[in-house]
């Protein structure tokens, strides 16, 4: 088989006799005559050319064909006025006749109007540019032209009509559609100059030469042309792949500014969407735990500014949101993208304890793991510093757990409060929970801190134990916008009972949650289970991402140590105006939960029924990566 050297549009010889002994070839002969549509004959053709090393398309081998046999019919004409000597200028003449002669008679008109079929229409006189030195090199039976020769310009799908004088006869000018699809190179132009002074004897030659010639200038024409159009249309494609890219770029800007729809009251936070199921309270607490009522005036008047100033992306955010559907991948998504900004960036230019320093209010004689994993994972998430308060007895344990953590022995101290109090000022997220254990006396100091930490307006996460405070005395962390609670299915049903003073219907947990949110004043609240549900009273957000069916104890507190971190980096960034129309509680609240359920399917890779929270805390780095930085 021959090597493919046909890209282009110059056929050489060798090409030019294989195609015509496809052509040829009775069966093809017959399936021509006998249909008026024959672009599947032509197929045939391309695909057994294609076989022979030639690769050319079912139109070049048309156009090719139809080149061909106007040559011959021109030659043909020649021969009948001149006794038979113009069959030597075509070089295919004798194939020609050969093929022809079983065929009926040609009509001239079928090359001079484009063909039968509509489909014929693209008649490529640029193919005569190239049969015209055939005319000339006939003794040397092989191309004038490298048949290397690459010419980058490709038929045109719609050929653009050009007129083209044509001498017919007695040099009577006439104007017809010329189709043209390449023009003749250099090579061509001057060849046939040369020839056109060699034989001027001929009047047919003669004649040919005017017609190859103004169709050389037809097809230079076209080629100017199609040559302005082409960059026009690659303008506008540039022009289109620009305006697109800034879209994007928009788009992405948009989704990573968008911001708390309900921090501390926010014109947004009115101007959000209807209540899922209806459930939100008429009555919210302010970051410091003031009530606030929203007025009926405030409502409008935030409705009407959102109105003139929409920024629809928060909007096409809450929707996601308010469907709480697991099936909006979407959605995980554009919150995933939306953490990354609130991850702060590693930079020289910061010192020890500006990414966060984190407490953990909890280790006592049962528990010692529980604070231990809370305190690890906030530092393995990023945080600089993590700090346990844990009874005195607790520390030493939790201690040779990791030296990577500060151990404070004070809870049970008589002046815990005194004590944990002096570090309020240096925390920047705290969480109440992990391995607290229900004895009054710690429960009691837990809720004095608490009640110290809302006044700094720190990020408080409260898990666990700490869930069994908050079910005994809600007002603990009502309404602070900067709580979230996190609690699993167990004690989630004791705080809605709480709060509810009734039994819980199983049959709707988003209800649950946005109710017991409510209650709570709009506090975020993260129900923990196949699908996490986060609220904040107004909508739902499920987080779906793929854990494990491995449900080993202590991947709560891994939650609530990260979650820890995120809530302070989420409300640094939404005080920084980062994070706009979005709550930074529930972004750090998706975060967290995303995070875990990531850490547990990669250590379930590694290690499936073994698989403990210490393999899910070594996870916390690659599966942080993956979720928030790439
Ligand atoms: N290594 C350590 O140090 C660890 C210490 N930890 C610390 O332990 C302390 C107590 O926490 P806790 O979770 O055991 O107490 P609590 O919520 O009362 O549950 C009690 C019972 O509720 C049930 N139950 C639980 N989940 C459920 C669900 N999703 N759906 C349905 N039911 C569910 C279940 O009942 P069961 O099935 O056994 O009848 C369970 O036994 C706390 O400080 C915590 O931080 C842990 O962090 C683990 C690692
Ligand atoms: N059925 C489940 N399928 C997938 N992930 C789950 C499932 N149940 C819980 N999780 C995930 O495990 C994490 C911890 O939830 P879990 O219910 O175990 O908390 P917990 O009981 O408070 O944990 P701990 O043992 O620390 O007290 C959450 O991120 C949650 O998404």
């Amino acid at each position: 088989m021959q090597a493919n050297t046909t890209r282009g549009f110059l056929w050489s010889d060798v090409e030019t006799r294989t195609l015509l002994n496809i052509w040829g070839d009775q069966d093809i002969q017959a399936a021509l005559d006998g249909n008026f549509r024959n672009s599947f004959v032509y197929r045939d053709i391309s695909r057994r050319l294609g076989a022979m090393g030639f690769e050319r398309t079912p139109e070049q081998c048309r156009v090719r064909i139809k080149s061909l046999k106007r040559q011959f019919l021109l030659t043909k004409e020649g021969n009948l006025r001149n006794n038979g000597q113009y069959h030597k200028i075509f070089k295919f003449y004798d194939t020609m006749e050969r093929i022809l002669s079983n065929r009926p008679a040609i009509d001239p008109q079928e090359f001079i109007d484009g063909g039968a079929g509509g489909e014929e229409a693209g008649d490529g006189m640029e193919e005569d540019g190239e049969d015209a030195p055939d005319v000339y090199n006939e003794s040397k039976g092989e191309c004038p032209y490298p048949a290397e020769t690459e010419v980058k310009l490709e038929y045109p799908t719609v050929p653009i009509p050009i007129p083209v004088k044509v001498t017919v006869g007695n040099n009577s000018p006439s104007i017809r559609p010329h189709n043209s699809c390449q023009s003749a190179n250099n090579l061509s132009a001057k060849t046939i100059k040369r020839t056109r002074k060699r034989r001027t004897n001929f009047p047919m030659e003669k004649l040919m030469e005017q017609f190859l010639d103004q169709s050389a200038q037809a097809e230079e024409n076209f080629y100017r042309v199609e040559e302005q159009r082409l960059q026009a249309e690659d303008r506008r494609r540039e022009a289109e792949h620009t305006r697109e890219l800034h879209m994007l770029q928009m788009l992405g800007q948009m989704f990573s500014s968008i911001s708390s729809v309900r921090s501390a009251g926010t014109p947004s936070k009115m101007a959000s969407p209807p209540v899922y199921y209806g459930a939100s309270p008429s009555c919210t607490r302010g970051q410091s735990g003031q009530v606030r009522c929203p007025s009926p005036q405030k409502d409008c008047f935030a409705h009407q500014s959102q109105l003139l100033n929409p920024d629809p992306h928060p909007l096409v955010l809450d929707r996601y949101y308010s469907l709480g559907s697991a099936s909006h991948r979407g959605m995980e998504g554009d919150i995933l993208s939306l953490i990354k900004n609130i991850v702060p960036p590693l930079t020289s230019k910061k010192h020890k304890g500006q990414d966060g320093r984190i407490g953990i209010i909890g280790g006592c004689q049962d528990y010692t793991g529980a604070p231990y994993f809370a305190a690890i994972s906030a530092l393995k998430v990023g945080a600089d510093l993590s700090h346990v308060f844990c009874t005195k007895d607790a520390a030493p344990v939790i201690k040779s757990y990791s030296p990577e953590l500060i151990v404070h022995p004070v809870l049970d101290s008589p002046n815990a409060l005194e004590e944990i109090e002096k570090w309020l000022p240096r925390l920047h997220g705290l969480v109440v929970g992990p391995g607290l254990g229900r004895e009054a006396a710690l429960l009691k100091t837990a809720k004095e801190v608490i009640e110290k930490t809302k006044v700094r307006e720190i990020p408080i996460v409260i898990d666990a134990d700490g869930l069994w405070l908050v079910s005994q005395q809600p007002s603990v962390i009502q309404g602070y916008q900067k709580g979230i609670l996190t609690p699993n299915f167990m004690e989630f049903t004791r705080l809605y009972e709480s709060l509810h003073h009734e039994p819980m219907d199983n049959t709707d947990h988003k209800r649950n949650v946005m109710q017991l949110s409510g209650a709570m004043g709009n506090i975020t609240l993260v129900l923990k289970g196949e699908q996490d549900l986060i609220s904040d009273g107004s909508k739902v957000m499920v987080c779906s991402v793929e854990g494990s069916g491995r449900r080993c104890g202590g991947q709560g507190d891994l939650l609530s140590g990260s979650l820890g971190v995120l809530a302070h980096w989420a409300h640094s960034a939404s005080t920084a105006g980062t994070l706009r129309s979005m709550n930074p509680s529930v972004v750090a609240a998706f975060g967290a939960c995303a995070l875990t359920r990531q850490c547990n399917s990669q250590a379930f890779q590694h290690h499936g029924r073994s698989t403990t929270t210490s393999d899910m805390i070594q996870e916390i780095g690659p599966a942080f990566k993956k979720l928030f930085e790439s």
